[in-house]
């Protein structure tokens, strides 16, 4: 039988399959067998989620409460069944990093040596992932299919053929085209992944609340797009990829194509839900008028640990992983005048982190643009420390985040313990042990002054008659910070730390007499 005859019929039922999967189940895994190929091309369908998607449009355009709300397990469904990028179990990796030695793609803030050893820190970070060996190959056209040099290629290629054991190959750039990917799977036979790839990957498997499952299969749609037109342009070579299938009028690439489509707007409606779903938390704080500190740094810097230190939340779980935080969580703390601030735990920054990733997460965000302050936490000990710095600020810019958050930043000196007789090389910066507990009250008189100076809170001493309710008033809705009660006249002086709309309502409600 001829070759493309037999692949427009595979296409056919397929084409069926999809038409008659039961309107009723969750989900119906179709697995297209191209039949002399032997590939497997898996996407999970299912026609109840199409009906659903449609609906969430119509609804996404009417705008009504519960238009985005998709449950739990819809999620996880979603989640598990997206094809894993980068396939399950162990991995023996070889890393190779090419190095631009000139020209506007050279990586001016970094070296090669360090470049690799946070791919090799990336590898480790996963479980059952090892690194088997590892070169630096210098390149001059990283944006090139080939990437490098015909001689340099054909030494890497003889390499990795010659070393035992090896699953598969990581590129250390931040996109490969799916051009160049082909190229060196079929050169290399195995695997090829890149930063985005590796980091996407470490992002699945530390993500376990549903925005983080959202997110992180929303990053997932541009990987398997271009996968997808791997597979169809094989299809192609072999004469059948963009033909129709039978009777639909769509080519199979058209079919794949919409599937992905569909699968993102339900993602970006269900991130769209949740999203709304903290803009009331967060107003809800705002409300309560509690001062918002974001914690933000490098990957692994220490925030979630100087956040437990701050907040004695035994919750927070720090870990010496890269990644480690992938959401936003808000834990409560007090600042020496017994003001309560409300840090907010952030996703880490990486160097070359893909925008299509830093887009997906960028939501996760924006509490920090409407935060109060940004304390910038720095891992002083590692050798990367000023460049980290750099990316820190540059993608801080890249997110807009207003100028009078970025001229606060508190910059925080952390894991001073790990550096010997440590010396303050900024002004401005405030050295610290997170783990060890060093510098803690320092840093919290600090954060307090930016606080008030950022919120316009302002520190007042008022008369007070303790028959009336305006001491528990102040105790609700400002700070209040020292008592003087003089028993005899039944009266107090209290200092409170309180902001222009509370003293507003405060005056109106006890200085005009409204109240008593
Ligand atoms: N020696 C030392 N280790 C620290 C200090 N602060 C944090 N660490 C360690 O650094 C590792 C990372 O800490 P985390 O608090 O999880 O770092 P993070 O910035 O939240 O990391 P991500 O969430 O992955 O971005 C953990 O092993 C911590 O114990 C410190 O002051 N000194
Ligand atoms: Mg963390």
């Amino acid at each position: 039988m001829e070759a493309s005859y037999i692949r427009t019929t595979a296409f056919y039922h397929y084409t069926r399959k999809l038409c008659r999967c039961d309107a009723n189940s969750m989900a119906n895994t179709l697995v297209l067998r191209s039949a002399e190929a032997g590939r497997l091309l898996c996407h999970t369908m299912s026609t109840r989620r199409c009906c659903l998607l449609s609906e969430i449009e119509r609804k996404h355009h009417t705008g009504s409460e519960e238009d985005y709300y998709i449950d739990d397990s819809e999620i996880d469904e979603l989640f598990q069944h997206q094809m894993p990028m980068v396939g399950e179990g162990d991995h023996r990796i070889f890393i190779v990093h090419p190095d631009v030695k000139w020209g506007s793609r050279k990586q001016y803030l970094t070296t090669a040596n360090l470049m690799m050893e946070e791919a090799v820190g990336l590898v480790n970070t996963l479980q059952n992932w090892s690194v088997i060996d590892k070169v630096i190959l210098s390149t001059k056209t990283p944006e090139k299919k080939m990437i490098f040099g015909k001689g340099n290629f054909q030494t890497l290629t003889e390499r990795i053929r010659g070393t035992p054991g090896i699953t598969a190959v990581f590129v250390n750039v931040e996109r490969l085209s799916p051009a160049s990917e082909k190229e060196f799977e079929e050169a290399w036979r195995v695997k090829v992944f890149d930063r985005y790839s590796v980091v996407l990957h470490i992002f699945r498997c530390n993500a376990r609340t549903k925005e983080a499952k959202l997110q992180v299969s929303l990053a997932e749609i541009p990987m398997l797009r271009s996968r997808l037109r791997n597979e169809v342009a094989n299809l192609d070579q072999q004469g059948g990829g963009s033909r129709c299938i039978m009777g639909s009028g769509e080519t199979l690439m058209e079919v794949q194509q919409r599937v992905l489509q569909e699968r993102k707007l339900k993602i970006c409606s269900a991130l769209e839900h949740l999203r709304r779903k903290r803009h009331l938390l967060r107003s809800q704080r705002k409300h309560r008028d509690f001062p918002i500190v974001s914690v933000m740094g490098y990957t692994n810097c220490g925030k979630t640990t100087l956040i437990k230190a701050l907040t004695g939340d035994a919750a927070l779980q720090p870990r010496d992983q890269l990644f480690a935080t992938l959401d936003v969580t808000v834990h409560a703390g007090t600042l020496p005048s017994h003001m309560t601030v409300l840090y907010v735990d952030t996703i880490g920054f990486l160097s070359q982190l893909p925008h299509q990733l830093i887009d997906s997460f960028s939501a996760t965000l924006e509490d920090v643009i409407h935060s109060d302050l940004i304390v910038h936490v720095r891992d002083i000990s590692h050798p990367e420390t000023v460049n980290q710095k750099e990316n820190v600020l540059n993608v801080l810019r890249n997110l807009q985040i207003p100028d009078r958050l970025l001229s606060s930043i508190v910059e925080v000196h952390n894991k001073i313990d790990l550096v010997d007789s440590y010396e303050p090389s900024e002004p401005n910066s405030l050295p610290i042990s997170a783990l060890r507990g060093q510098g803690l009250e320092e840093l919290k008189i600090v954060v307090e002054e930016a606080i008030v100076k950022s919120t316009g809170k302002q520190v007042l001493t008022l008369p007070v008659d303790l028959s009336s309710s305006q001491l528990s008033w102040l105790y609700k809705e400002a700070t209040v910070q020292e008592v003087d009660v003089n028993p005899d006249e039944g009266s107090a002086v209290v200092k409170v730390i309180i902001s222009a709309a509370a003293y507003g309502r405060y005056r109106k409600m006890f200085e005009l007499g409204l109240v008593s």
